[in-house]
């Protein structure tokens, strides 16, 4: 061991509280870390990846009760011992923690607490300097004579233990050659003390004090020992060691030493474990890996690092459902009805998903295309996946692939790394805890990839009935049967699926919701579920169907209802208030009425049928009046509307159009602007992008170039030259979203049409369609988004390439008859429909007039 007075800390250590002991100087303690604090400092201090750094922590033993181990630090016990975590096992049983091995190197003392969050961090001096005693000469002859006495103790004892002779004289030469200053702290981590016997050991910074008082220690474990020689017959050879430790620990009767009935308890554990490996369903290969990793921790002595991993290891393999499936339920009918009482709309994939299940009933197995429902956020993708376990009798499982970019997340880590786990997959069957369940794999285009190999290739296995049968997770290292889960994918766009990945699932395009279809979803759906989550009856708080547009409209701007679920919540949340402090005051003025005689209802006047909440008199209602969420209530809530109708607005000037895009959260309507300046025929194009979109720019100006004298467009100094002495921007918003594709062509060029006639495009008008250098429109994707994005924005009239005229049928009949559709087969017909009156050269000649 080196000598403590050999080590140099830093002056600034992160700090590790445990309740579990006591760390010594030169011991090594084994601790489980799992509170938030502790494993935020395991993470970002010990471990990088997947190696162990060797940074010096300070361990401080916690004094106060774990039981209150809240977000706030507990008082700090000022003395502590600086620690190298020698090894760190992670596991996710029964709840995520590590387990740390840690060994003290020397005290300090806390100066003053640097930071608290996410773990403290202190200023400390380093104590246990030779220096510190050996520059007492007065003290010296002292501390020899202590330190003879202590060490003719520690021999005595040494030599009492009933252990073979080399044994004994090996643990002699141990004690002649660790540095005398060292050997209190290590003496009484190795006896038999209590946590305060401890305690009192750390705090003794004297090596004076540490001597005198770990000797009357030694003295209780070396009579304990002669009592027990006095007692005890010889037992077999091999039971010697433990028979010698073990009964001198129970005469002892130390109060509070719990470490020699934890390791009988763990013996125990250990045969019930091996008694669970033997009597559980596991495979043929997998039993025999436990049995042998089993006989492998039978020998292993418990402070060994490998020990917990393989303890970790073997209790995983019992839990995990080998065999253990529920019983299906494929009834079409029960599964039609529960899908549509769950679920409103969503026709489409409720047929495809009703077809799926009767193929599987017919078939009576489930194996088959792995659906992938892909549409825009808060379109109940997941929540149909839940549904269809449900409807199955099967459990349901997420597992969230967003951001994974590690194989081992999927396939687990191989048990030779420090902190290794099993992946996704198996940590999600033990957690269901059968082998048949709804695994629900949320966002798989957002996989990762990295150095780290790449998920979606681990996906690949777990995919292919061909292969997943016999499914190896790396931790595991046996083959697991994957065959009777059922996979469901989730994704925003199809767009990132890793094409092999893709290949394997059957897409279904879930599309956003109309605003009635919102409406619906909401007040059939959403709000009783909301009222039930915040203890609200419909007899407490009225939501008409008014104040629900006017969220839909003016509060959110989304193809799904999840942030329209949010405002539900919040306003439930503000009602709740409301009518908690009413109850109250009700009490209160029920009890002014016993002591007061007086009815204070009779102030609430008969017609007052609802009341607002902005009105403070509500508060005085009888329970039985609904609050009523109008308009203003709406506003005192959720404070002022987010997204006013600024469409006429911003298309005040010329040079402005309406486009539609379609992003991976939906559709969007997308203003673009243009201007001109004199210059030299620059063309600026700003709002992030992408080269597809910069060519229909050039492509659009081109174009219009090329047809300046047919509409008798002209720059400012009256040339058909338009880029003569002129320099046009064009502009995007919103600049920070990245954008592409070619569908913005024909937006374009109606913008630069308004730019150079002068003449406003309508206001009421939206348009999507890929150009052509001879002025043709071509077909785009992402209609239906589209078009349910000009509708949640007020547009009437959207043009279309010709080719797109197909698309609109899977278009809800209440949202067609609110629009009017152009199908427009090339520029020109764009212009027509995209100003008042058509757009011609007669027109642009009747505007300039007009001007004039
Ligand atoms: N048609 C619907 N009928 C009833 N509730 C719905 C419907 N569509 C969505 N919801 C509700 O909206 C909420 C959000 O849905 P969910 O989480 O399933 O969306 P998602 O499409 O999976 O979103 P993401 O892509 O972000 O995971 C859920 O509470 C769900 O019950």
């Amino acid at each position: 061991m080196a000598s403590s007075s050999a080590i140099q800390i830093p002056s600034r250590l992160p700090l590790l509280l445990t309740h579990e002991g006591v760390l010594l100087p030169g011991s090594t303690m084994r601790t489980s870390v799992d509170s938030p604090r502790n494993m935020q400092l395991v993470r970002s201090r010990l471990l990088k990846g997947t190696s162990l750094k060797s940074t010096i922590i300070g361990v401080i033993p916690n004094t106060s009760d774990p039981a209150s181990d809240g977000d706030d630090l507990p008082s700090l016990h000022r003395i502590g011992t600086a620690a190298l975590a020698v090894q760190v096992v992670g596991s996710n049983w029964p709840k995520p923690h590590y387990t740390l091995l840690v060994t003290g190197l020397c005290r300090f003392q806390i100066l003053q607490l640097l930071k608290e969050k996410p773990y403290p961090v202190a200023e400390v001096e380093q104590l246990d300097r030779l220096e510190d005693f050996t520059r007492r000469p007065q003290a010296e002859e002292d501390l020899g004579e202590l330190s003879e006495q202590f060490y003719k103790y520690a021999v005595q004892l040494v030599e009492m233990l009933d252990m073979s002779v080399p044994a004994v004289a090996k643990l002699r030469r141990l004690l002649d050659n660790l540095p005398r200053e060292a050997l209190p702290d290590i003496l009484t981590s190795i006896i038999r003390t209590t946590n305060q016997e401890k305690l009192q050991i750390l705090d003794a910074v004297s090596l004076e004090e540490r001597f005198k008082m770990t000797i009357p220690l030694l003295v209780r474990q070396i009579e304990g020992l002669k009592l027990l020689q006095k007692t005890r017959k010889p037992k077999q050879d091999d039971d010697k060691r433990v028979v010698a430790i073990r009964p001198i620990r129970r005469l002892n009767h130390i109060p509070g030493a719990a470490e020699e009935e934890e390791e009988e308890e763990d013996h125990d554990d250990v045969v019930m474990l091996e008694k669970k490996i033997r009597t559980s369903s596991m495979s043929e290969q997998a039993l025999k890996v436990c049995l042998k990793e089993m006989k492998r921790l039978k020998k292993m002595p418990q402070s060994m690092p490998e020990y917990a991993l393989t303890r970790n290891y073997l209790e995983l393999m019992v839990e995990l459902p080998w065999n253990k499936s529920t019983k299906d339920r494929l009834d079409i009918r029960a599964a039609r009805i529960l899908l549509d009482n769950d679920h409103y709309a969503m026709e489409k994939l409720k047929k495809r998903v009703l077809e799926y299940l009767a193929v599987r009933q017919l078939k009576n197995n489930l194996k088959g295309p792995i659906l992938c429902f892909v549409g825009p956020p808060g379109v109940g993708k997941t929540s149909v996946g839940r549904s269809i376990a449900k409807t199955l009798g099967r459990e349901f499982h997420r597992i969230a692939l967003g951001g994974v970019c590690d194989q081992s997340d999927i396939r687990g880590h191989r048990r030779t790394y420090v902190g290794s786990m099993p992946g996704r997959i198996i940590n999600g069957l033990k957690t269901v805890g059968v082998n048949n369940p709804v695994f629900l794999l949320d966002e798989v285009d957002k996989l990762g990839k990295s150095l780290q190999g790449d998920p979606a290739a681990a996906l690949l296995e777990v995919l292919d009935p061909e292969q997943n049968h016999s499914f190896t997770d790396h931790y595991l290292n046996v083959a697991f049967d994957l065959s009777q889960v059922l996979f469901i994918a989730t994704a925003n766009t199809t767009a990132t699926i890793a094409p092999a990945l893709l290949d394997r699932m059957e897409v279904i395009q879930v599309p956003g919701y109309t605003q009635e279809e919102k409406i619906e979803i909401a007040h059939r759906h959403l709000i009783p579920k909301q009222l039930e989550q915040h203890g609200l009856t419909p007899q407490q708080i009225q939501i008409p169907q008014v104040t629900t547009l006017d969220i839909i409209t003016r509060y959110t701007r989304e193809a799904g209802v999840r942030s329209l679920d949010r405002k539900l919540g919040a306003i439930c949340r503000a009602v709740a208030v409301k009518v908690a402090e009413g109850q109250h005051k009700e009490t209160k003025s029920d009890r002014s009425e016993v002591t007061e005689g007086e009815d204070s209802r009779d102030h609430v006047t008969e017609d007052a049928k609802t009341e607002s909440i902005n009105d403070t008199t509500d508060l005085a209602l009888p329970p039985e009046m609904p609050i009523l969420i109008d308009f203003h209530a709406l506003k005192d809530i959720l404070g002022p509307p987010m997204y006013e109708m600024e469409v006429s607005e911003r298309l005040s000037q010329p040079g402005v159009a309406i486009g539609l895009a379609w992003t991976p959260l939906g559709g969007e309507i997308m203003f673009v602007e243009a201007s001109r300046m004199d210059g030299d025929g620059q063309l600026t194009l700003t709002g992030q992008l992408g080269d597809v979109m910069k060519e229909s720019a050039h492509l659009a100006i081109s174009w219009l170039r090329s047809n300046a004298k047919k509409y008798q467009l002209t720059n400012a100094s009256g040339s058909f030259d338009l880029l003569d002495n002129t320099d046009i921007h064009l502009h995007f918003p919103a600049g920070a979203v990245t954008k592409d594709g070619p569908s913005a062509g024909v937006t374009i060029v109606t913008c630069l049409a308004s730019l150079f006639s002068g003449r406003l495009v309508r206001s009421d008008v939206a348009m999507t369609g890929e150009i052509t250098l001879r002025g043709l429109v071509l077909p785009v994707g992402g209609i239906k988004d589209k078009v349910l994005a000009a509708h949640r924005a007020g547009l009437k009239r959207i043009i279309i390439p010709q080719r797109n005229e197909k698309d609109l049928e899977g278009i809800a009949v209440n949202v067609r008859q609110d629009l009017t559709f152009v199908m427009a087969g090339c520029l020109d017909e764009v212009l027509n429909a995209a100003f008042d009156g058509g757009f011609s050269a007669k027109t642009a000649l009747e505007h300039l007039n007009s001007k004039l």
